[in-house]
Parts: structure tokens; sequence; C-alpha cells
């Protein structure tokens, strides 16, 4: 059997369903695991990358929290890195469970991943990523009048902080991640973006910030030279006229299409248009990649392309 190579992006509500305690977030992983399963028994070889938007802001909430001369808050960076450490091994529980319940065997493993990004990117001096729990305006008004943070309102759902989210340039581990892949090891890799860095004289150093995970995701699934990128989310679409009467479903669709609803502002920002974008950028590589945007519970269908919205180069379905 041909093996295939897929980058698979989870999206939140693979990651966190209910509270936000440890149990919450193990057990949505578990249910996320067993359908990625349903990849590799199909002779997929996956690498997992996953968000951290709610779990970063909370660490990072702990950290001032308890912050003394003693005990000094950690900066975002390493927070960014304790949540790809913290999901990670919540991802390698998982997924060791769902393979041995299907009689396999197979290495997991999490790669603790730096993304490079430039230090001269204007989303430093535009925060726009959400990260950590929601707030009515009252009270983020307020925080942001006693303290340096930025808040922002987020697609209808309330006031959450918002920090700087520039553009992955490269990504530090990505050779390594591909040899584990080509020896047939689960890799999970640029969790929550990747850990931002910048190239200095004294070496990389970690930044303020949390890049987008399916930019990070895309730019991995191209060092890479994966066939498929997979963007897992809420939703088994994506949809022009999202929540009007005359919504319509997005199936097999080219990178010229969708670069034309998105300048009709079809997607919304900080939701649907990174997604996007990010599949445009993937799919503009090579006529032979696809990526697919789906929920989980599409997303073996979407492969077989009975599901989800896939873009392509040209529009017409490609086989991976
Ligand atoms: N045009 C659109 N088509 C489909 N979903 C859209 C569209 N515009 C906005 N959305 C919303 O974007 C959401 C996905 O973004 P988000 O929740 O930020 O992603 P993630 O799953 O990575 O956490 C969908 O669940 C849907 O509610
Ligand atoms: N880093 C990141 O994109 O996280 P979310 O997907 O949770 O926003």
């Amino acid at each position: 059997m041909m093996r295939k190579k897929a980058v698979i992006a989870l999206g939140g509500n693979a990651i966190q369903s209910g509270d936000g305690t440890a149990e919450a977030q193990q057990k949505a992983i578990e249910n996320t695991a067993k359908q990625l399963v349903d990849f590799i028994e199909n002779g997929i070889d996956i690498i997992i990358s996953h968000g951290n938007g709610p779990q970063v802001g909370n660490i990072l909430l702990q950290q001032k929290a308890a912050d003394s001369v003693k005990n000094p808050a950690m900066p975002l960076d390493t927070c960014g890195a304790m949540s790809q450490g913290m999901i990670g091994y919540w991802m390698q529980n998982a997924m060791d469970k769902a393979i041995k319940e299907r009689g396999m065997v197979k290495n997991i493993v999490t790669v603790v991943t730096r993304v490079v990004v430039d230090k001269n990117d204007p989303a430093f001096t535009n925060p726009t990523k959400p990260i950590g729990p929601f707030y009515s305006e009252k009270e983020a008004r307020k925080i942001m009048e006693e303290t340096s943070s930025f808040f922002k309102e987020d697609a209808g759902r309330g006031w959450r902080r918002v920090v700087a989210s520039p553009k992955p340039v490269s990504i530090k581990e990505y050779s390594i991640i591909n040899s584990l892949v080509e020896q047939g090891t689960i890799v999970i890799s640029v969790g929550g973006g990747g850990i931002p860095v910048i190239e200095t004289e004294n070496g990389l150093v970690g930044v303020e910030a949390v890049i987008d995970k399916d930019f990070a995701s895309q730019k991995l699934a191209e060092l890479v030279d994966a066939d498929a990128l997979i963007i897992l989310t809420a939703v088994d679409n994506v949809y022009i006229d999202y929540n009007k009467p005359t919504q319509r479903k997005l199936e097999d669709i080219s990178v010229g299409e969708l670069k034309a609803f998105i300048e009709s502002g079809h997607f919304a920002a900080g939701s649907m248009l990174p997604k996007v974008e990010a599949a445009i950028h993937f799919a503009e590589t090579s006529p032979v990649r696809k990526t697919i945007i789906t929920s989980l519970n599409q997303a073996f269908n979407a492969i077989e392309g009975k599901a989800g919205t896939v873009v392509s180069m040209h529009g017409a379905p490609v086989t991976v």
C-alpha cells in the first residue's frame, strides 16, 4: 500500500468540551483520538497539530495569580511551551489507548516545536489573537484600564484578551518531525501554532505572541511535503453566506474561486478566514496537494471525497 502523509490541525472542540478541567479536556481528546486512528488504519501517516487559545490564556492567568519573588510568573512564549507539553501528553495517552483498542502498535511522540517569526511582523503592533476565558464588555474594559492587556469582542461570543499573532516564517524542528513520520511514528507538533521565536545574534529568543495554528500547520504541511492538510473544526463545511437564509456549503473548490469568495467578505476574521487562507496557501503550492476543512466526525469521509470542503489548485477532486 502506497503511504500518504497528512497534517491534521485540531480546532478547539477537538480538545475541549464542557469545562476546562484536565478531566474534561482529556475526555474530548480521547474521543478525537478514536477518530484519528481511522487515518492510520488506512495507510495515512499523520502529524497532529492543535490550537491552544483557551489553554495558553489560562496558563498565563495562573502564572500571574501566583506571581511572587519566589515564584515568578512565566512569559507568554514559555506558557505556549507548557501548553504544547500538556496537550501533547494528553494526546499521547489518548492515541496510545485508541491504537491499542484497534490492535495496532505505533510509537507516538510530542515534539516541542519552535516557529520562527519576523521581529518586524506588523502583528506585533496590532494584537488580534484571542486567548483565555471570555469576559463581559464591562469586565474587559476594567481590566484594560488597570493593566496593559488588550481585549476585543470575539465573534459574538464575548470579550477576550488578544495578543500578537505573527505569521510563521519557518519551523525549526520540521526535519526531525519528518524523519519521525517517515519511520512510522505518530507526531504531535506545532501545538498552539508553535512557540514563537525570533532569530537574534545570541540565538533564538521567545516573543510575546501566539501563532495561528492553521497557518503553522500549513507551513509544516509544506515543509514535510504532506499530501493533505486537514483542518478540523466545529462545522462540516465552509459556507458562503454563512448563517444567512442563502447559506450554501462549499464542496470541491479551486483556489481561484475561494479567493474570490474571500474578496466578497464571506469568511469571518479570526475564525474561518485564517483556515481558508491556510487552505489556499497549501493547495496553491502543487496541483496534487489538497486542503480539507471539515468537522472531526466527517474527517475520514472527507479524505475519501465524501464530505467536507476540499480546496485544490483546480477544484477537481484530488485523490489522497
Ligand atoms: N463562512 C463560514 N463557514 C463556516 N463557518 C464559519 C464561517 N464563518 C465563520 N464560521 C465559524 O468559524 C468557526 C471556526 O472557527 P473557530 O471556532 O475559531 O475555529 P477552531 O475550530 O480552530 O477553534 C466555525 O465553527 C463557524 O462557527
Ligand atoms: N494557537 C491557536 O491558533 O489556537 P486556537 O486555535 O485555540 O485559537
